[in-house]
């Protein structure tokens, strides 16, 4: 298998995120968690998306896991390597976007590499290096109350600075809009001063389209699906790559229980619990009891229990900004964040030995969790429920045939979770 496209992403939803907008531009791709054993048995592909769950830990941890995923993807013949970050830059000043981009950077020799979070489809825009969500800056919008890492300064080439050993610098708009040539001119400029990483606006995908003609031609480039977007385009427009129709093949069914998992405490997945509420039962875990070593796990499987054999069930842990504000001032914001992750670990795996067969999590550093206490090695990407969130069919997991679906906090409408379930057969 040759490569021609390798991804790192610094979480499994941001990964399946990835791998569906490679997919539905013409990639043959696959998600593995972390770097793949030897022996598991991965499909004649495009593009590989390692998923690592290296978002919010340590840094000097997240640059070694990213380096190694790195050489497994250059190893499999990959000429460039995408590191996938969220669409809305989470991160905290210690990193570790800065400090992983700086390592691969290194790495791979490469001069000043470009670097953008937009994803225009889902209202993540950049322009003269400040992120917009939706019509407002980044720090006003809902990621202001992010339970790990709230986001207060809009302004991107300031952000990276403070993350990153490297001088920062700019690609605006206008010198975007005059094409390819001009952005490898604006780059070479910006080299030449000892900018190591530029911020890149764009606005639409036809601005993805045009950095992705720039950044096939170097080493590495950083960002969220739309750059991937504009890769992918860019490997299929130069016939590097010859496009795959997007699989609308679902394999078989799979059946069995469906379960919601959300850890999430976004704006869109509180509103989503909300309206599912309607039609299926849900059950709101009490993180206090969680941080007291109270067994909410054996509550959730009581209650579910009863439940499962008529249909769908939702169990969440999110809560609105206030009350995460007042659990993190009792407990500690990484003891909270780490307990209440474990504990939906330890219920979706005591959901899949009773028989789930789907399930649906929402939250990210959650999925991460889930996905790695399931001990499921990597996915297949089938259709797309939202935009960034496909529907998953696992690969080599121990519980056998299980179709997964893990959202972005950010992501779907406000109808997702039945969406999703209507898709997972
Ligand atoms: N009630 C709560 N109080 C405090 N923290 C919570 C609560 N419920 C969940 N959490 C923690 O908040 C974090 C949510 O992060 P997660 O990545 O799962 O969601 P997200 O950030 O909305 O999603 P994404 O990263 O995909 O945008 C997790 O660490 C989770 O354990
Ligand atoms: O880019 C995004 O917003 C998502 O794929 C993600 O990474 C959220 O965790």
């Amino acid at each position: 298998m040759t490569l021609a496209l390798g991804c790192i992403a610094d979480d499994y939803t941001g990964a399946s995120d990835l791998a569906n907008t490679l997919t539905r531009a013409g990639l043959r791709t696959v998600q593995t968690i972390g770097v793949p054993a030897d022996d598991l048995k991965l499909p004649e592909v495009d593009a590989v998306v390692v998923s690592l769950k290296s978002r919010s830990i340590e840094a000097g941890l997240a640059v070694s896991r990213s380096r190694a995923a790195e050489k497994w993807l250059r190893g499999r013949g990959a000429s460039h390597v995408l590191f996938k970050i969220c669409s809305t830059f989470d991160s905290t000043d210690a990193g570790n976007i800065g400090p992983v981009t700086d390592a691969l950077r290194a790495d791979c020799g490469e001069d000043v590499v470009l670097v953008t979070p937009a994803f225009p489809e889902t209202g993540r825009t950049v322009y003269q290096g400040n992120l917009f969500v939706g019509a407002v800056p980044l720090n006003e919008s809902p990621l202001k109350d992010h339970p790990l890492n709230p986001m207060h300064d809009s302004n991107l080439v300031r952000i990276l600075a403070r993350q990153s050993k490297t001088q920062i610098g700019l690609v605006d708009l206008a010198t975007l809009s005059r094409g390819a040539q001009a952005v490898q001119a604006r780059l070479a400029e910006l080299s030449g001063k000892g900018v190591g990483a530029a911020i890149i606006d764009a606005v639409f995908d036809r601005d993805l389209e045009t950095i992705g003609l720039v950044a096939a031609e170097h080493r590495l480039s950083v960002g969220a699906s739309g750059i991937g977007l504009g890769l992918a385009r860019a490997l299929v427009s130069t016939g590097k790559v010859k496009s795959a129709a997007a699989s609308s093949e679902q394999g078989a069914a799979v059946g069995g229980q469906v379960a919601c998992l959300a850890g999430s405490c976004s704006q869109a997945t509180l509103q989503q619990i909300a309206n599912v509420e309607r039609v299926m039962p849900v059950l709101r875990l009490d993180p206090d009891r969680i941080l007291t070593g109270v067994n909410e796990t054996q509550r959730a499987l009581d209650w579910a229990k009863e439940r499962l054999a008529k249909g769908p069930v939702l169990i969440a842990s999110s809560a609105t900004p206030a009350d995460v504000a007042a659990l993190q001032a009792r407990h500690g914001r990484d003891a909270a964040g780490h307990a209440i992750e474990q504990t939906m670990a330890d219920i979706a795996e005591n959901l899949v030995k009773s028989g789930v067969r789907r399930l649906i999590v929402a939250g990210g550093e959650t999925s991460g969790a889930v996905v790695d206490r399931l001990g499921i090695p990597g996915f297949l990407v089938g259709a797309e429920i939202a935009a960034g969130v496909p529907v998953l069919r696992a690969v080599g997991a121990a519980a056998g045939d299980m179709l997964l679906a893990l959202k972005s906090g950010n992501f779907g409408g406000p109808e997702f979770f039945s969406d999703a379930i209507g898709l997972m057969r």
